[in-house]
């Protein structure tokens, strides 16, 4: 069997194809390989170990209760970039305000990272799959002075790179630096990310759509519309689709990328906003569908366009193959213009 390219290697090759590049980049990256490399080790054996299983007892910043393994990822994801030392400055989904690397290094550090450390927490305690997710920015204040909340409040379109890691029946790395989409698989007998599913394409259609239909009495008429478009018998466009939806952001996006689909988290009547954080889920996923091919949106407006307000702000987000995101959008703009008339 040809060897496989290394996570390692590619972050080399890539670093080479840009002749300004620092290294700066590619070292955060391989911060963020380490790290996930200890939370996929403490996920497998998760089942053994009562002290990661679990909730901690306290509520974070979301009203969320935290569950262990929320904390253990915070923790070793926070301590890997802080001790590589590209980063100033982390803000996070367990984290209430964003947390400055004042060390040596930090202070004159270049980027900050935005990290949703363990997604799919309702997933962790009954062995379904599991996710990390992550957006990088180059910091706007000036190297050498402390890191500001206007370093984080950028608009997902300033991202220089973005990525998740999917803790399933095997782990994967996918990312981005706005050259394409690539996926990496661990190998644990070689402790190292190969590169399985280079340069990854969202197909323009799809027949799986995601939500949770379980909230369908609360969602907006738009989206309501949209579902029984998707479960209507028509061949020609092959419906009905099919419902997919483990309750993993990242795991739900990745089938998606690889099959075509949607994944939708609408506005509901307790949620008015979505549940979804625009920071580090929503943008960083966004980042990912578009280099593939795909969109990303509000349900009326880019998601890479929004101008951030607050560190945990929720929108509403709809994200996939281009044609449903586009069709999902018509419904929910068509019945706004029906009420507004
Ligand atoms: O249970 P619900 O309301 O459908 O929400 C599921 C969604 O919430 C999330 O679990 C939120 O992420 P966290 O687990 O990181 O808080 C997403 O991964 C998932 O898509
Ligand atoms: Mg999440
Ligand atoms: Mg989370």
């Amino acid at each position: 069997m040809a060897s496989m390219t290394t996570l390692g290697e590619f972050i080399v090759q890539q670093q080479h194809a840009f002749p300004h590049a620092t290294g700066e980049l590619s070292s955060l990256i391989s911060a963020i390989r380490l790290a996930a490399k200890i939370v996929n080790r403490e996920i497998n054996r998760a089942g053994l170990s009562p002290d990661i299983i679990g909730a901690v007892g306290v509520e974070n910043v979301q009203g969320e209760v935290q569950q262990k393994l929320d904390v253990f990822a915070n923790d070793k994801f926070k301590a890997a970039l802080e001790a590589r030392g590209e980063v100033c400055g982390l803000a996070s989904e367990e984290e209430e305000d964003f947390v400055v690397f004042d060390g040596e290094r930090g202070k004159n550090a270049s980027y900050v990272v935005l990290i949703d450390p363990l997604d799919g927490s309702s997933n962790i305690d009954v062995n379904v799959s599991v996710g990390t997710i992550f957006s990088i920015y180059r910091r706007i204040t000036p190297v050498g002075e402390p890191v500001s909340g206007k370093d984080f409040l950028q608009p997902g379109c300033n991202q220089v790179a973005a990525g998740y890691v999917i803790y399933g029946s095997s782990t994967m790395l996918v990312y981005t630096t706005g050259v394409g989409v690539n996926g990496f698989t661990y190998d644990p007998t070689l402790g190292a990310f190969a590169l399985s599913h280079p340069n990854m394409r969202l197909p323009d259609n799809g027949t799986i759509y995601s939500i949770n239909e379980g909230n369908y009495i609360k969602f907006p008429a738009g989206v309501k519309q949209y579902i029984k478009y998707c479960q209507e018998r028509d061949e020609a466009t092959n419906r009905p689709y099919t419902s997919r939806y483990i309750g993993s952001l990242v795991s739900d996006f990745h089938r998606n990328l690889l099959k075509g689909g949607i994944y939708i988290y609408p506005t509901t009547e307790s949620a008015p906003d979505g549940k979804l954080r625009l920071l580090y889920e929503c943008n960083p996923i966004a980042f990912l569908a578009e280099q593939a091919g795909g969109i990303a949106s509000d349900g009326r407006q880019r998601i890479l366009d929004i101008e951030p307000t607050s560190l945990h702000q929720r929108v509403p987000f709809f994200a996939g193959s281009r044609l449903m995101v586009e069709q999902a959008q018509q419904f929910l703009n068509q019945s706004a213009e029906v009420v507004a008339s």
